[in-house]
C-alpha cells in the first residue's frame, strides 16, 4: 500500500519552489514505491504572494494546493501532516514552535536555529507534543554522503584519518539587501554555508566509529567581518582525541569553493571516487518515527553549539530579539 505524506510549505521564497519541485518528483524514479507525497499548502505572509507562488511554479495545480494568507492558517490545516519551513533563518525559532504547538511533524530549513538553545527548545517541545522534527540538511542525506561514511569508517579505504579540512564558500557580491549581508536576517557565511563544512566534520570525525559521539576537545575559530557585522569568513579548527584528528573547516561569502563541487573533502591521502544517487527518508512520518536515525536532532543540537562557540570567541551577535530563547 501507498503511504502518502500530505505537506504544507511556509514560505514562498526561492527555496520553497525548490523543495516543491522535489515533491513533485516521482518518488519511483528514486525507487520508493510505497511512499507518495502531496503537497496540500502553501503559506506567505500575504495571500496575494501565496497564490501567486502556486500559480506561477504549479500552474497545473492551481486548483487543489491551498493558498494561506498567515503562517497561523497552515498550521491549523487538519489535513497536513508535514510542515515544510522555507523562511529565512531568523524565523525559523518562532515558526516552528507554531508548528509544532499545533501539533504538527516540522521539517525546517537551515540553519536550524541562530543559537543551541533555541535548538533545544524546539527539541522539548518536539518531544511534548511527540511529532517528528528535523533540520532539513539534505547533504546528509546525499548517496554520496551515506557512501562516503562507509568508505571511510567501515571499509577504511584511506586508513587511519589524521587530518581533515572541509569548506563550503559561495561568493556573494556584497549586496546589503541580499539576506546574508543582512544581521537581522541571521545573515553571515558560517550559519548559512558553515554548517554544510561542519557537516563533513561531523561524519568524518564525530561519526568516527573510535570517537563514540564526543564532542571535539577543542574549537578555536577566526572570523572576518564584513561592513554589515556579518562573518564574511570563517576558519574552524576542531581537535579530536579519539581518534587524534585535526580537522579544518571553513566558508566564506568573498570567493568559492576551490573545486567545481559544493562541498570539497579533499582528506589528505585520498578522497571518495564513486557516487551512487538514491535520496531516502520520508518513512519516519509513515513508521511513525519522531526523530531520524541518520541526522538525530541532538545532532543538529552540537552543531548549533559549535556554532555558537565560533560566534563567542569572535564576538560575533544578532539582534537580541533574534537570539531569543523562551522560558520553558
Ligand atoms: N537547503 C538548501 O540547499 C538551501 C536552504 N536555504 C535556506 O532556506 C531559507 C530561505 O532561503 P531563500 O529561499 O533563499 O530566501 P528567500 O528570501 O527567497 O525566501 C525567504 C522567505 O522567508 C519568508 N520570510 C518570513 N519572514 C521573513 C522576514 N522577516 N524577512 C524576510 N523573509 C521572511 C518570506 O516568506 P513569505 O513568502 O511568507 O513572505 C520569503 O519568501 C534560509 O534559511 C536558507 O538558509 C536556502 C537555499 C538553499
Ligand atoms: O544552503 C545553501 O546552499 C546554497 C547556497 O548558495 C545558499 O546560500 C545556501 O543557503
Amino acid at each position: 500500500m501507498v503511504y502518502t505524506c500530505h505537506w504544507g510549505l511556509v514560505g514562498a521564497g526561492d527555496i520553497s519552489e525548490l523543495f516543491l519541485q522535489d515533491l513533485l518528483a516521482v518518488p519511483a524514479t528514486r525507487g520508493v514505491t510505497d511512499v507518495a507525497h502531496k503537497p496540500v499548502a502553501v503559506a506567505a505572509r500575504s495571500l496575494d504572494r501565496a497564490k501567486t507562488f502556486i500559480a506561477t511554479h504549479v500552474p497545473d495545480l492551481k486548483d487543489s494546493i491551498k493558498a494561506y494568507g498567515s503562517y497561523a492558517e497552515i498550521v491549523a490545516d487538519s489535513t497536513i501532516d508535514v510542515i515544510y519551513i522555507g523562511t529565512t533563518q531568523s524565523t525559523h525559532y518562532e515558526v516552528a514552535r507554531l508548528a509544532l504547538r499545533a501539533g504538527k511533524n516540522v521539517l525546517c530549513e537551515k540553519p536550524f536555529t541562530i543559537n543551541s538553545k533555541q535548538a533545544e527548545h524546539l527539541a522539548f517541545v518536539a518531544k511534548e507534543k511527540n511529532v517528528f522534527l528535523m533540520e532539513a540538511v539534505w547533504t546528509r542525506f546525499f548517496p554520496l554522503a551515506i557512501e562516503f561514511e562507509k568508505l571511510i569508517h567501515e571499509d577504511m579505504v584511506i586508513g587511519p584519518i589524521r587530518r581533515v579540512s572541509t569548506d563550503f564558500s559561495v561568493y556573494c557580491p556584497a549586496d546589503p539587501s541580499f539576506r546574508l549581508y543582512n544581521l537581522e536576517a541571521g545573515g553571515g557565511a558560517l550559519l548559512d554555508l558553515g554548517l554544510y563544512a561542519l557537516m563533513w566534520m561531523f561524519l568524518t570525525c564525530y561519526k568516527h566509529p573510535d570517537n563514540h559521539r564526543s564532542n571535539p576537545d577543542v574549537v578555536k575559530a577566526v572570523s572576518l567581518k564584513s561592513p554589515r557585522n556579518v562573518d564574511e569568513t570563517t576558519a574552524i579548527t576542531t581537535l579530536w582525541s579519539k581518534p587524534k584528528i585535526l580537522c579544518m573547516s571553513t566558508c566564506s561569502l568573498m570567493m568559492d569553493s576551490p573545486s567545481e563541487c559544493d562541498v570539497i573533502i579533499p582528506i589528505h591521502g585520498s578522497r571518495p571516487e564513486k557516487i551512487i544517487i538514491n535520496v531516502r527518508g520520508e518513512e519516519d512520518i509513515r513508521d511513525g518515527r519522531k526523530v531520524n536515525d541518520r541526522y538525530p536532532i541532538q545532532d543538529c543540537v552540537l552543531s548549533m553549539q559549535i556554532m555558537d562557540e565560533v560566534r563567542r570567541q569572535n564576538d560575533f551577535k544578532f539582534p537580541d530579539a533574534l537570539d531569543f530563547v523562551e522560558d520553558y
